[in-house]
């Protein structure tokens, strides 16, 4: 088994390249600290929230720049094949720490496209270090690139991601969520204290 992957990090569909009038990030004046972490954004979430018995229980913390770190370890309720990581799974992973990203500019965005390159198998217990940071901005459009890394910052690649998030207003969830779960988190004075801070710092 080769131990880096041979192609590097895949340039992807030609809808993951940023075009050429577009801007490079900028990290939002009140957007956490290098090093402070991030919290929850739903405690319902799969990947981050503590609500989740089987949830990822992703912990992710800021970077420099438009960049995130973040960590979590493979149970066995992740599995696919016997003892390892569900590839499923460790797309959720990429697309949750690349999601968190957006919380540094400061914009609400959804994921329009991510693409995953499987380096390496991942046991169940491992733990997985993930580096994501945003290449560039348009519009709308928002590129960003992701690699997680077997035990830690410097341990062998497992997986890459490339991805583009597309902006959206609260309305998107409003309007598309379930109520029962809209109701409960237009409830939640933490909730709605955090997509009211997105929405006066647009
Ligand atoms: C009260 C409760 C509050 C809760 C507050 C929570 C806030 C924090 C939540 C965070 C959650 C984190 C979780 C992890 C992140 C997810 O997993 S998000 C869940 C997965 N993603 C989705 O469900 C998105 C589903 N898709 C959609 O809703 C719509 O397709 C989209 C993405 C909003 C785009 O629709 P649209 O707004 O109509 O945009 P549209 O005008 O078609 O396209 C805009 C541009 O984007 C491009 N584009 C759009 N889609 C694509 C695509 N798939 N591929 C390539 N290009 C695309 C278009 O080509 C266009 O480009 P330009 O022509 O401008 O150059």
């Amino acid at each position: 088994m080769s131990t880096e992957n041979p192609r590097g990090p895949s340039p992807g569909h030609p809808a993951l390249i940023p075009p050429a009038d577009a801007l490079r990030p900028v990290r939002h004046p009140d957007a956490p600290a290098p090093g402070e972490l991030l919290g929850t954004h739903y405690d319902h979430c799969f990947g981050c929230g503590g609500a989740q018995p089987h949830g990822l229980h992703l912990q992710a913390r800021a970077g420099d720049g438009v960049s995130i770190t973040a960590e979590f370890t493979v149970q066995a309720a992740h599995q696919g094949a016997p003892g390892l990581a569900h590839g499923g799974v460790l797309t959720s992973a990429l697309d949750e720490t690349l999601g968190s990203l957006n919380w540094l500019l400061r914009t609400i965005a959804v994921t329009g496209r991510l693409e995953t390159d499987f380096v390496r198998p991942v046991p169940v217990d491992t733990q997985l270090f993930l580096q994501a940071e945003v290449t560039a901005v348009a519009g709308r459009k928002i590129y960003s690139t992701a690699v997680g890394r077997i035990g830690g910052p410097a341990g062998p690649v497992a997986v890459r991601a490339n991805a583009l998030f597309i902006e959206v207003k609260v309305d998107h969830f409003i309007d598309n969520g379930r109520q029962v779960e809209i109701q409960a988190a237009m409830a939640d004075p933490d909730q709605i204290r955090r997509v009211r801070a997105f929405e006066v710092n647009p």
